[in-house]
């Protein structure tokens, strides 16, 4: 077996020093190009997680562990080596900057391209998230988008400098069902022909999964298990789990079948 991409030990998050923490513990290692799930009720750890990896926790965030990148020689830095995206596209969006120039600036800023090149290649991602009138949308402004498409925007921008590792925190969930079975079509789609990672957290377990090779299920800041999405959904160990596939039982009537796409010969 090769090396993970990522291997996080016992990492235990706290967001104010005398508080409860936010994680506790998290052993967990994410294979290049696997798609790991994240799930869990609200609250219970997964965006800080998510986080966590990405380097985004606020620097008043008390930190320990490791979280351990193989085949990098330096610190691996957001927008470059982890694309991020997360629930509400417009909020990571510029309203007042050109949809085309917001997913060029990465390229330029990471690759150290050109304007030009750069340019091109936004209106290249824009055609890969399959925005329609790509040179329409390369010129437009947010507020011109629909929620949908804003976030295959957010996408493009994620990927721009191909990354190692997607982190989608919710990325769909703010969508209305069709959307976002086309987003999460989108983002398998792109995982696969570039060979990223992919940490999809929702907590929409029947979502998660469709989309992933493995689940990781999340209480309390925990990780109360982690196994393929076949086992986790066929044959859940903890008793949080079993709660959570009851739950979704419960809202939906549609049995959830696994489907073949998890790696099986
Ligand atoms: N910036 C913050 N400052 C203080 N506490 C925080 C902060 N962010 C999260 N928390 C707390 O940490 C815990 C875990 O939050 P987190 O956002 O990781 O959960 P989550 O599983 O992503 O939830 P959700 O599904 O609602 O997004 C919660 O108790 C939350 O209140
Ligand atoms: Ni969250």
């Amino acid at each position: 077996m090769t090396a993970p991409l990522v291997s996080i030990r016992d990492l235990s998050v706290s967001y104010r020093r005398d508080g409860a923490p936010s994680l506790a513990g998290i052993d967990l290692d994410i294979a290049a190009g696997e798609r790991l799930a994240i799930i869990g009720e609200s609250g219970s750890g997964k965006s800080t997680l998510a986080l966590a990896i990405a380097g985004l926790l606020p620097l008043t965030a008390k930190v320990d562990g490791a979280i351990l990148w193989s085949g990098q020689s330096r610190v691996p830095t957001g927008g470059r080596d982890i694309g991020f995206v997360f629930q509400d596209a417009a909020a990571s969006l510029d309203p007042v900057m050109a949809i085309g120039r917001q997913v060029a600036e990465v390229a330029r800023a990471h690759l150290g391209l050109s304007w030009a090149d750069a340019e091109n290649r936004a209106l290249d991602l824009l055609r890969r998230v399959k925005l329609p009138n790509p040179e329409t949308v390369l010129h437009a402004f947010p507020h011109q988008l629909s929620g949908g498409q804003k976030q295959r925007v957010a996408i493009a921008a994620a990927i721009a400098a191909s990354p190692k590792l997607l982190i989608a925190d919710e990325a769909t969930s703010a969508l209305d069902t069709i959307v976002q079975a086309e987003i999460v079509a989108l983002i398998r789609q792109l995982v696969s022909e570039d060979g990223m990672a992919l940490l999809f957290v929702s907590h929409d377990i029947a979502l998660a999964a469709e989309l992933a090779d493995r689940i990781a299920v999340f209480s309390n800041g925990k990780m109360v298990e982690l196994g393929s999405a076949d086992a986790v959904i066929q044959a859940p160990a903890h008793a949080y789990t079993k709660k959570l596939l009851a739950a979704h039982i419960g809202l939906d009537a549609t049995p959830m079948i696994p489907t073949t796409e998890h790696g099986h010969v």
